[in-house]
C-alpha cells in the first residue's frame, strides 16, 4: 500500500476589502469578502516542506487589495477573474484558481457619502480559471421572501408517522440561495439585476403546489428570459408559520395569526439547466 497527497489547494479566505470611488463630493462603495483558493504543483510543501512553489498567502491578500487600488472594483465577476487569471499567468505552478466573492451592498441615505447597508441580502460569484476553461457562477444568498397567501400544498404521499394537515392557503416564506452559471461573459451587472429580479417575481406569480414546484418556475424563468445562463442552482429552507390555535382564548385564526418557527425548516434544493448547457465540472465546486 502507498500513501500518496490526494487533491489540495490553498490561498487566502475572506480578504475584507472595501473601495471607495471619489467622484467630487459623490462617493461610491464596494464592499467584498474575497475568497482565494489555488492549486497546482504542490507535492514538494506537503511532501518535504520545500517552499519554493508557495505565493503566501498574505501576497494573496496583497493583491487583492493592490488591484482595488490600481483596477477599482466594478462588477464582482470582473475582479474574481481578474484575480484568478492573474495568479495562473504569474506562477508558474499554479494551473488552477477558484476565487470567491461575496459582496455587501450599501445604499446612499443622502449627500454624497453618507450609506446604509442593505438588509441581510448578499451577492456572490464564483470563478473557475485554469488553461483549459474558465467558469463564472453568479449569485446571492439569504434573499428573503414570503407569499402572505397563493400557496397550498396536500395531497402527499402520508405514513403511519404522518400527523401534517394538508392546506389549500399557507404562508409560504424562504430565504433563497441561487448561484447560475454563465456560458458566456456578460455585462455582469445588468445580468445580476435581471436574474434576481426574475428570481423575485416567478417567487411572487407562482401560485405554489409545494416550495419545490416554486423552485423550479424560479430557476424555469431565469433560464427562459436570460439566455447567458444556461444552469440555476437553488437552496431554499421552507420557513415554516404555524397557524396558532387560538381556541383557548375563544377566538378563531382565519390565517392571521402565525408562529414563525426557526427550527427545523425543510430544505428544498434543485438545479433547473437547460439541456445543452456545455459542462462546466468544477463550476459550482
Ligand atoms: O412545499 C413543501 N414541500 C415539502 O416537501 C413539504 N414537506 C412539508 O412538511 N411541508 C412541505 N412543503
Amino acid at each position: 500500500m502507498a500513501i500518496v497527497l490526494g487533491p489540495n489547494r490553498y490561498g487566502k479566505a475572506e480578504t475584507r476589502v472595501v473601495r471607495v470611488t471619489r467622484d467630487g463630493g459623490t462617493h461610491r462603495i464596494r464592499d467584498l469578502s474575497v475568497g482565494i483558493a489555488l492549486s497546482g504543483a504542490m507535492e514538494d510543501v506537503h511532501l518535504t516542506g520545500d517552499n519554493a512553489a508557495v505565493l503566501p498567502t498574505d501576497s494573496q491578500k496583497n493583491t487583492v487589495f493592490a488591484f482595488a487600488k490600481k483596477h477599482g472594483i466594478d462588477a464582482i465577476e470582473d475582479f474574481g477573474l481578474l484575480l484568478a487569471r492573474h495568479f495562473v499567468d504569474s506562477q508558474p505552478a499554479i494551473d488552477h484558481a477558484r476565487v470567491e466573492i461575496r459582496e455587501y451592498g450599501w445604499r446612499r441615505i443622502t449627500g454624497g457619502h453618507s450609506f446604509v447597508r442593505d438588509g441581510g441580502e448578499v451577492r456572490t460569484a464564483l470563478i473557475h480559471h485554469d488553461a483549459a476553461a474558465e467558469s463564472v457562477v453568479s449569485g446571492l444568498t439569504d434573499l428573503v421572501v414570503l407569499n402572505s397567501t397563493g400557496s397550498e400544498f396536500h395531497g402527499f404521499a402520508q405514513d403511519e408517522y404522518t400527523t401534517l394537515a394538508p392546506t389549500d392557503d399557507r404562508v409560504l416564506a424562504t430565504a433563497v440561495t441561487a448561484q447560475w452559471r454563465h456560458r458566456s461573459t456578460s455585462s455582469w451587472d445588468e445580468s445580476y439585476r435581471a436574474a434576481r429580479d426574475h428570481l423575485l417575481h416567478a417567487f411572487a406569480e407562482t401560485h405554489s403546489l409545494s416550495l419545490q414546484q416554486t423552485l423550479y418556475q424560479m430557476g424555469r424563468r431565469v433560464l427562459a428570459e436570460r439566455p447567458e445562463i444556461c444552469e440555476v442552482r437553488l437552496s431554499m429552507p421552507n420557513k415554516h408559520h404555524f397557524l396558532v390555535d387560538l381556541e383557548p382564548f375563544g377566538m378563531d385564526n382565519d390565517n392571521e395569526v402565525y408562529f414563525a418557527a426557526d427550527r427545523p425548516y425543510g430544505l428544498i434544493e434543485g438545479t433547473v439547466l437547460t439541456d445543452d448547457a456545455p459542462d462546466a465540472p468544477s463550476a459550482f465546486n
